[in-house]
């Protein structure tokens, strides 16, 4: 296994009610047969970046990789590798590893990872394209509608805009005045990223509810899943217009997919591969979810191409999958190879080739 660090900024930092995101580091995960051994079938490539507060720290990602790629002098299988690293300990380490593994296994079949995914969980042949949400940071009202007009302008037909970084006044009115600006037909997705009491949820609920929002993603710090499951039955209750769904996103790395799911605390779930440790595991999670009559919805930790595209292939393995938070690729200013995944009217192309791309990352790393 090889592991090759990078750092990436964005064009412009993602600002969030938890702090802004203006830089992604982390390490791309090479394995092949040659190195790696016979449980590895073929060269594959993988990534983890870690985001703290996600995930576990850099130093912690690079320590757990390196501990398994230095096992038995290096002549481990990896496989044996992949099940010493803890998906809830060092989630982005098993991302690496998982998805070098995946992406190995794949090309030996000659297949391309959703179609691999889609095989090892029963699922009917992958999706071609994956609709996507736009991602629209915390901003001025003028900043916000610009960016979501520009956004419809381009084709997206789901906007997600970050709030919470500032007064509830100020959000009411910045979404109002979105939804001024692109009209009815456009569906309007907020994420609070956990920065609300309970009785500021409660009234954001009233004063949103008329705007028809597709979903509020993590009003309520993580831990609370009874405030989130209340806030559910609150927001059916409430007569100022239709009900506004709840998504938990913080909520599954801080208390698992299971209790999210026994608590009745979500309509939709967001699930981050780099979060969740791996692309295997977030499509068994997005089936758990699915059974359980919650949405599942993939997005990313804003990662690089070979992260961002295997989120795309775990996406396209889900039947009907609502829109995913995939457009992430021009928030950051350069990235390590071209995006195989070019986003048009509003969906991802899922790539068709072997394994994560055919030979799109084949000069890296
Ligand atoms: O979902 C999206 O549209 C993009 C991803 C995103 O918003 C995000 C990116 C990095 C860290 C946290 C989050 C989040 O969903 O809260
Ligand atoms: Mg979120």
């Amino acid at each position: 296994m090889q592991l090759r660090p990078f750092s990436l900024g964005l064009a412009t930092p993602l600002r969030t009610a938890r702090g802004s995101i203006d830089r992604r580091e982390g390490f791309l995960v090479a394995v092949d047969p040659e190195s790696d051994g016979e449980s590895v079938p073929a060269p594959g490539l993988g990534e983890a970046t870690p985001l703290p507060g996600w995930t576990e720290s850099r130093s912690a990602c690079e320590a757990a990789l390196r501990e398994v790629g230095d096992g038995n002098g290096g002549k481990e299988p990896a496989t044996r590798a992949l099940s010493r690293l803890d998906p809830t300990e060092t989630p982005a380490a098993r991302h690496g590893l998982a998805l070098a593994l995946a992406d190995a296994t794949a090309r030996d079949a000659d297949r391309s990872l959703s179609e691999h995914l889609a095989r090892t969980e029963g699922l009917p042949a992958p999706a071609e394209a994956v609709p996507v949400n736009a991602t629209i940071g915390d901003g001025d009202p003028g900043a916000t509608v610009d960016a979501a007009e520009t956004a419809v302008e381009a084709g997206f037909d789901c906007l997600k805009v970050k709030v919470g970084a500032r007064g509830l006044d100020a959000d009411v009115e910045r979404l109002r005045a979105v939804r001024r600006a692109v009209g009815d037909d456009v569906s309007l997705r907020a994420d609070a990223n956990g920065a609300w009491d309970r009785e500021t949820a409660r009234e954001a609920v009233e004063r949103l509810a008329p705007l028809g929002l597709a979903y509020l993603e993590q009003p309520l710090p993580a831990d609370d899943l009874d405030g989130a499951a209340a806030l559910r039955s609150a927001a059916a209750d409430a007569d100022s217009g239709p009900r506004v769904p709840i998504a938990l996103d913080e909520s599954l790395a801080s208390r698992g997919l299971d209790a999210v799911l026994d608590a009745g605390a979500a309509d939709a779930v967001v699930l981050k591969p780099m979060a969740i440790g791996g692309p295997d595991r977030t499509l068994a999670a997005a089936r758990r979810a699915r059974e359980t009559g919650v949405e599942p919805v993939v997005t990313t930790t804003v990662d690089a191409v070979v992260a961002r595209t295997a989120a795309v292939h775990v996406a396209a393995a889900i039947p009907d999958v609502a829109p995913c938070g995939l457009a992430t690729g021009p928030l950051l200013d350069a990235d390590l190879a071209p995006d195989p995944c070019p986003v048009s009217d509003g969906a991802a192309a899922v790539p068709s080739g072997p394994g994560l791309a055919g030979d799109a990352f084949d000069g890296l790393p």
